[in-house]
């Protein structure tokens, strides 16, 4: 089984991540993890690297099919590593999969430009490299807010020495990726989905909490 996670930077992705393999490996599966971008393991992730640490204009300059391919390129590069995973586990969990490209993409063209944009991104992805769709994609819908004080709590990064990146630091793009996200989610683009609310009452719902519903969601 294939599962992607979702959402916007800080969103809790890879907290979740460990949690939904904690619960599984209790329940006797196999569970690998992995992420995307492959930093400092492929080649277009350093074009990827690139790219997140231009300043706002010089990023605003960078076509958003330009941006996608790096990105897609990064995927097509491993996809020996994901094939690998797929054949040794039960589940492989992937933080960011080809949902990513479209959400951020999207939210960084005009609107008229959107579904063209993300009709290339899909025929690129899953039609030429032949990339593979996740049997499940679990949305972390944390609100924008929510994750920008939980991007102020992470450590260092291996790609960047900036406190945000050039996309975690517009505020307004990880709204519309947020929102872009939902719709992805109700259109089912890429198959399934499940739509998580990390937030409750203004507060933030433990991991552990998350990752029991995803669970429950994926083994009934
Ligand atoms: N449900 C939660 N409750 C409390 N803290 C959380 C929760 N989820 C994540 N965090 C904390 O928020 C920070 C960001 O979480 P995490 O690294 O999982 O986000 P991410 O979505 O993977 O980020 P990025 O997109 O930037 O890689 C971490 O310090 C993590 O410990
Ligand atoms: C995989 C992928 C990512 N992005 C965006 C999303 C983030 O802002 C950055 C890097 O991701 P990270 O989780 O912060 O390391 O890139 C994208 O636009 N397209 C993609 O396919």
């Amino acid at each position: 089984m294939l599962i992607a996670i979702e959402g916007i930077d800080g969103a809790g992705k890879r907290t979740l991540t460990e949690a939904i393999a904690g619960l599984l490996a209790g329940r006797g599966l196999t569970c690998a993890a992995t992420s995307f971008p492959q930093y400092g393991r492929t080649r277009a992730a350093r074009g990827v690297q690139e790219l997140l640490n231009l300043g706002p204009e010089e990023l605003a300059r960078i076509e958003p099919r330009e941006a996608a391919a790096w990105y897609a390129l990064d995927r097509f590069e491993s996809r020996g590593l994901l094939a690998g995973l797929r054949a040794g586990h039960d589940v492989v969990l992937i933080d960011r999969w080809i949902a990513s490209n479209i959400a951020y993409q999207r939210a960084r063209a005009p609107v008229a430009e959107g579904p063209g944009l993300e009709a290339w991104i899909l025929e690129l992805e899953t039609g030429l490299y032949g990339l593979p769709v996740p049997d499940a994609t679990v949305l972390v819908a944390t609100p924008e807010t929510a994750a920008a004080d939980l991007i102020r709590r992470k450590g260092g990064r291996d790609y960047t020495d900036k406190a945000f990146d050039a996309l975690e630091a517009n505020r307004a793009l990880q709204a519309r990726v947020l929102a872009t996200y939902h719709d992805l989610a109700a259109r089912g683009v890429l198959g399934r989905w499940i739509v998580l609310h990390p937030v409750r009452d203004g507060t933030l719902r433990p991991p552990a909490d998350l990752a029991a519903e995803v669970v429950a969601a994926l083994l009934p």
